[in-house]
């Protein structure tokens, strides 16, 4: 049975920039297996959020608990290796290096957290393997490019055929993807995404749509807390959704409930609306 302590709880959080309350006193949690959204103007304290999670920001106040640990004093380093992987706005991955070879740094991650931290990129070890045949070091390798090609194969014919590519010949979907992709190889427990399709045309959101709703079936222990703006996607993937405001949480619940809320409806648009906000309504 799963325990309660399991899970992304977020109690009690502040973060404030010099008199600017960006998260102020937000409270919630993911559960393993759980696609929680979270929406709200710009400025509303998202990002940070995700920031706080991921240590990369300091909290000013309440605590964050992982699967039962305190991690909001630990470094982002460390916050990576306990199992949660976050992508970023802006992608992260190395310009010159294929599509393939970002996609196995990726699988680091996952091998840092299983030998408890110890760094096993070791250039002697990898230069011995190549001329001895080390076994255990080949069963490794083998493991972590069964993951890459898995983790390719998930976007379909968008990067596996371009998997030998350096990833700035990519377009700018495919490099989003790829950022993905890497934070994947990593098979965190729990997947933290920063407005996934953010500069995408609406046929690239539907296919990142597909892609998320196909990861939750692929790995159904997997929690992920999504910050977007396209309500499209939202609509589908989550359920439950966050709505921020100024800090605060405005409104939760199934995504239908929360999105149609007249006072999120009211934060969104300035105005009371009659009708539901449509499904393609961009927030922010
Ligand atoms: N490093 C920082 N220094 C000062 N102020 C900051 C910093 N980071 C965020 N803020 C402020 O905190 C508030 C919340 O910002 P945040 O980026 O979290 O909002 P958001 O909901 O992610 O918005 P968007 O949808 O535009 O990305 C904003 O007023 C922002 O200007």
């Amino acid at each position: 049975m799963m325990s309660t302590m399991q899970g992304i709880h977020v109690q009690s959080v502040s973060r404030h920039f010099d008199g600017v309350k960006a998260v102020d006193d937000v409270s919630f949690s993911l559960a393993p297996g759980e696609t929680l959204a979270l929406v709200g103007p710009n400025g509303a304290g998202k990002s940070t959020l995700i920031q706080l999670i991921s240590g990369i920001e300091r909290l000013s106040g309440g605590h964050i608990m992982v699967d039962g640990r305190r991690i909001d004093r630990l470094p982002p380093e460390r916050i990576a290796r306990l199992g949660i992987g976050r992508s970023f706005q802006t992608s992260r991955v190395f310009p010159a290096l294929s599509v393939w070879d970002s996609v196995m740094l990726g699988t680091q991650a996952r091998l840092l957290r299983r030998e408890h931290g110890r760094v096993l990129v070791n250039p002697l070890y990898e230069l011995l393997a190549g001329l001895l045949p080390l076994r255990g070091w080949r069963k490794k390798v083998e493991g972590q490019e069964a993951i890459v090609r898995e983790t390719l194969q998930l976007f379909g014919d968008r990067l596996w055929p371009r998997r030998d590519q350096p990833a700035f010949s990519l377009s700018y979907a495919n490099r989003r993807r790829l950022e993905i992709a890497r934070v994947l190889a990593g098979q965190p427990d729990y997947l933290l995404l920063d407005e996934p399709a953010a500069g995408m045309n609406p046929t690239e959101t539907g296919e990142l749509t597909r892609l998320l709703l196909e990861l939750r079936r692929m790995r159904p222990q997997l929690g992920m807390l999504v910050v977007e703006h396209k309500l499209s996607l939202v609509r589908s993937v989550a359920d439950r959704v966050i709505v921020l405001n100024q800090g605060k949480v405005l409104a939760q619940g199934d995504p239908d409930h929360a999105l149609d809320h007249p006072e999120v409806v009211e934060a969104y648009l300035g105005r009371v609306r009659t009708r539901p906000v449509s499904s393609d309504a961009h927030l922010g």
